[in-house]
């Protein structure tokens, strides 16, 4: 800025940088000018236009923080109008990828695993909604169904096989704009049953390692049920940047999701949060929250755990329809009221992501050699 900007006009380009910095990030506790969000102000007359980018484009509080700043800035003498561009970049992994994975998953942002304790409580239902939600606000984003013995990606999606490769690497099919791979595209379903422990392993590895992701800004990795060899394989080899567990309300669930939540504490991977599935049923006629399978059990583990309540999902008959016929329900059915609370937890995931990285150097600082 030159040094008679400021007489120009009225408004300076300082002034405007001052009043935004009365906007807060709610997420990160603080203001939008120190966190480097502000990119641009330009200044014609009495009008404003300032860029703001965010660590996400599904960050959930965008319009909260546009609405705000807007608000600050045309509350400044002399400026009649103020047009607030939000933009959203996520930001590069700070820690070293190990070099294993370094060409297959080199260009992920956020690796998320999504995991249940128990089988059968809606975690690739989740997986495929959080997926389609993130690439919904603009994200670019992946699924990796490592579900060995139960994979569903070919089933809850439309996608096809893979037919491409790069050099060594198989290059990853999409349906609608989501780059998936599944274990269900180079096994069949009895096969995968009968692998032995050995073989998983190797399975895992070559997901790991030979699967072209490109630029990513979430790969969610649907995670096989349980917290055994496979899940500690899995979190060994992929550089996760943080987790998502999934319950259902009942306790039979909840003793096996705290299981999964000490396992990523014990690998260090931080847990964004908790998505409990089948809380609640809404009936045609009443509209009253009918809790079948009690009330509340998601959000006390979150609770023990000191974890974000990432999102309760009603039970909805469209959920399992749309699963079975390749549609995610976010998509088909975006109006839904379980669609809508997938859409809110897909942004809880992105905040809660953004929120991890930015405090941690990453989920791999651990790996630190000794000496360094
Ligand atoms: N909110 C919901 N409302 C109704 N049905 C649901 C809901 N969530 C999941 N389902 C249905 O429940 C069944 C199990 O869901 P899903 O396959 O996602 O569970 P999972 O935890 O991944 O299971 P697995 O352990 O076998 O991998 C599916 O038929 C799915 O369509």
């Amino acid at each position: 800025m030159g040094i008679f900007d400021r007489f120009k006009g009225g408004i300076s380009e300082d002034a405007v940088r001052e009043a935004l910095k009365a906007v807060q990030d709610p997420d990160l506790h603080r203001d939008i000018v120190s966190l480097g969000f502000v990119k641009k102000v330009d200044i014609k007359g009495k009008k404003v236009h300032v860029v703001v980018e965010l660590t996400t484009p599904a960050c959930p509080v965008k319009e909260q923080l546009q609405a705000q700043c807007r608000e600050v800035v045309e509350a400044l003498e002399g400026v009649d109008e103020a047009h607030i561009e939000m933009t959203a970049q996520t930001p590069k992994r700070r820690d070293t990828i190990p070099d294993l994975v370094k060409e297959a998953l080199g260009g992920v942002k956020s690796i998320i695993a999504v995991a249940s304790g128990k089988g059968g409580v809606g975690k690739s239902t989740s997986t495929v909604n959080l997926a389609y939600g993130l690439a919904q606000a603009g994200s670019k984003v992946g699924i990796l169904d490592a579900d060995i013995y139960g994979p569903s990606m070919m089933q809850m999606t439309k996608v096809g096989k893979p037919e491409e490769t790069r050099g060594q690497l198989i290059v990853p099919p999409q349906f609608g704009g989501v780059k998936i791979i599944s274990v269900g595209m180079f096994t069949e379903a009895k096969q995968a049953q009968m692998l032995r422990g050995p073989m998983v392993a190797q399975i895992i590895r070559q997901f790991l390692t030979q699967i072209d992701w490109g630029e990513l800004d979430y790969l969610l990795i649907d995670y096989p049920p349980g917290t055994g060899d496979i899940q500690l394989t899995l979190s060994q080899i992929a550089p996760i940047t943080g987790a998502v567990v999934v319950t259902t309300p009942q306790e039979v669930a909840l003793i096996d999701v705290r299981k999964a939540i000490s396992m990523f504490d014990t690998l260090k991977v931080p847990v964004l949060g908790v998505v409990e599935t089948m809380s609640y049923f809404i009936c045609d006629g009443c509209e009253k929250k009918h809790y079948i399978f009690r009330e509340g059990g998601g959000r006390r583990v979150a609770k023990e755990h000191g974890l974000p309540m990432i999102g309760e999902i009603p039970i909805e008959p469209k959920v399992a329809a749309d699963s079975d016929d390749g549609k995610p329900l976010v998509i088909s059915s975006p109006d839904s009221i379980a669609a809508k609370a997938y859409l809110d937890a897909a942004g809880q995931v992105a905040a809660q992501q953004s929120i991890v990285s930015s405090q941690s150097e990453g989920a791999l600082s651990h790996f630190k050699l000794e000496w360094e």
